[in-house]
């Protein structure tokens, strides 16, 4: 570890890229064109959500403005003051030079007060509608960008990378602003009352900007990776918490600590250098500050003796020396919180470019009811344009026919069902219901008319009722229970304590897998759809529970076109038609009869299987 505490000392200007998390590289350190512009467009991105409050904005700048020049006013004052005492005027103005310094002071306190109030309302806002714009575009991103990442990663973005942009909203976008406008008005007022002790004050600013220069060069790449590294550590998080069952089962804690240990040391180790490179500002700012303090004082206590200028000026000065030194140091500061505000603000943009799914065609139209008539003509698909994961697939369903999808794993099953529902559009081919293309129907439109029935039966957070009302929100208590009744799932909510109202955890822990089934088949019946997703349990689910479970998917099926993916004989026996797929390609297609007489792929299955559920029994 000591070792890799040294890195940046070896590799003076590390520029990291990185891939999932790794350090895939080190640069020369010059910044890309690119990257500059990709600064300037997030700034102008996060500009355009505060614009949204503009008039408070303009508020909030005029109380800087007012602030700042109330800042500059105290020192001058005192100056004032004591020069005017040291010619013995000082009884004559000494009450009101008070008056005015109290005045001064409060007027301050109370401009700086009033302009945090008001950025913190325009941050807290600005974050708010980030959030829900972020969340929104999530919704509408389509499967693949979700095949792509962890989940914890994406909530990552939701949850660091914004809550950086808000505290930098926060504070430092006021600070920046006040610190720029407090450095002119310094030097102007210097400038004015002494041009040669103003440059005397300059000396030290060459210094200032080369020392920043080389933090900040530092420190940029440092900040943005450590975003990363915290979006890789969620996601790991997100995935060994969900994976608790499997880790355990295989024994793999002590694998998964140490997967952990890794992504912290590298959030621990970006940070540390981040945090530590930019510790060296205020050190560098103070040093070079009192080194222009004794400069001011030394040529000032000189130039006074000499009386070339007044000792009020050289208070004046001295005390705008620490003024001018601050907002630069407050610069420097709130540039590194900046920094990382704009990683965090990258990462979420990233996202909201990223393209939505393909907007429904103008024409696009919505389905009052559907008779339920499906039909592939030539359908080729392939993932990200690799090679055809299904490839020339023409088949016909009829209102209310059972379909079954039989093949080997990896054959293209759930990816033709994908295309059915619109996950992905074919590449070749076309899809229709009822005679019309698909892709002239509404997604929303399309996917209502299908309910899903899968072996991992999502249910969420809340009562069993609320988890079976899902498939339609506004049924009432008694409709939820006819379907329970119709689904086989009545008796077993009647027996567990709590029974409708029973509440059930995200992962639905407190349930058998048998029983989430029969609450899916229950929310399916509840939605009442035209056509039907189901995915067979392949796992054994016992006897008693699994007649349940047939009998409560008759009972949906009924008069629905239905596509099993079916793994039990019984099922693939009991199909209209039965579609066999291997490797993309659909092998054959017919009833269990047909496909029997042919013999070939279908046979082998059918045998296969048939030793498979013997083994079983
Ligand atoms: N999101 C994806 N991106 C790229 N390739 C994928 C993706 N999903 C599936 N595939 C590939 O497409 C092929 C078909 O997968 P699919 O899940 O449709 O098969 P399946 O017949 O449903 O398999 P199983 O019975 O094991 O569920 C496989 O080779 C798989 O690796």
């Amino acid at each position: 570890m000591f070792k890799a505490l040294l890195e940046p000392f070896r590799h003076p200007r590390p520029v990291i890229e990185l891939g999932a998390g790794k350090i895939l590289g080190t640069g020369s350190g010059r910044k890309p064109k690119a990257k500059a512009r990709d600064f300037a467009g997030t700034l102008k991105r996060i500009w355009s959500y505060l614009a949204k409050r503009k008039a408070k904005l303009y508020l909030v700048l005029l109380m800087v403005v007012f602030s700042s020049g109330l800042a500059l006013l105290g020192p001058y004052l005192i100056g004032m003051a004591v020069d005017d005492y040291l010619e013995g005027a000082g009884g004559r103005s000494w009450g009101l030079f008070l008056l005015s310094l109290a005045l001064v002071y409060l007027f301050f306190s109370l401009t700086s007060w009033l302009q945090n109030i008001w950025m913190i309302e325009i941050a807290q806002e600005t974050i708010y509608r980030m959030r829900t714009d972020l969340f929104a575009h999530l919704h509408r991103l389509p499967i693949s960008f979700f095949n792509r990442r962890q989940q914890g990663e994406i909530m990552s973005r939701l949850t660091n990378d914004i809550e950086n942009v808000s505290s930098t909203l926060n504070s430092s976008a006021i600070q920046i602003f006040s610190s720029v406008l407090t450095l002119l008005g310094t030097v102007g007022v210097m400038l004015w009352l002494s041009p040669l002790l103003t440059l005397l004050t300059f000396i030290v600013v060459p210094l200032m900007a080369l020392g920043m220069r080389w933090i900040t060069r530092r420190t940029g790449p440092l900040f943005k990776e450590r975003q990363r590294n915290l979006g890789d550590l969620n996601g790991y998080v997100e995935e060994t918490l969900s994976g608790q069952r499997i880790i355990k089962a295989f024994s793999q804690e002590e694998r998964v600590i140490s997967g952990f240990r890794e992504r912290n040391t590298r959030i621990m180790l970006t940070g540390y250098w981040a945090q530590a490179i930019s510790g060296f500002i205020p050190k560098l700012m103070n040093g070079l500050n009192n080194l222009s303090f004794a400069i001011v004082a030394g040529v000032g206590g000189l130039l006074a003796i000499q009386g070339t200028v007044t000792v009020g000026v050289i208070l004046v000065f001295v005390e705008y020396t620490r003024q001018f030194t601050r907002p630069l140091n407050d610069l420097a500061n709130q540039w590194n919180t900046l920094l990382s505000a704009i990683a965090g603000a990258e990462r979420v943009f990233e996202v909201m470019d990223e393209e939505t799914e393909a907007r429904d065609e103008g024409a696009a139209k919505s389905l009052a009811s559907v008779e339920g008539a499906v039909r592939f003509n030539g359908v080729s698909f392939s993932y990200d344009g690799g090679a055809d994961t299904l490839r020339d697939i023409t088949f016909e369903a009829k209102p209310g026919e059972m379909i079954a999808l039989v093949g080997p794993t990896g054959a293209g099953k759930t990816t033709l069902i994908g295309l059915l529902s619109r996950f992905y559009d074919p590449a070749q081919g076309s899809i229709t219901l009822d005679g019309r293309d698909i892709t002239s129907i509404r997604r929303e439109s399309l996917r209502s008319q299908m309910a899903f029935v899968l072996q991992e039966s999502f249910l969420f957070k809340g009562s069993i009722r609320d988890n079976i009302r899902y498939g339609r929100l506004d049924a009432s208590n008694e409709e939820v229970e006819r379907a329970a009744r119709l689904a086989n799932a009545h008796s077993f909510i009647m027996r567990i304590p709590g029974g409708y109202d029973r509440m059930l955890s995200a992962d639905g822990s407190g349930i058998s897998q048998g029983q989430k089934q029969l609450l899916a088949i229950a929310r399916a019946i509840l939605a009442d759809p035209s056509m039907l997703v189901l995915d067979e349990a392949t796992s054994s689910i016992d006897t008693v529970t699994e007649i349940k479970i047939q009998q409560g998917l008759q009972a949906l099926m009924k008069g629905r076109t239905s596509f099993v993916i079916a793994h039990r004989l019984n099922t693939i026996r009991a199909a209209d038609r039965i579609l066999v797929l291997q490797a993309g390609r659909l092998m054959q297609q017919g009833s269990h009869e047909e496909l029997l007489g042919q013999g070939g792929l279908y046979s082998e299955l059918v045998q296969g299987r048939k030793q498979e559920e013997a083994g079983r029994v």
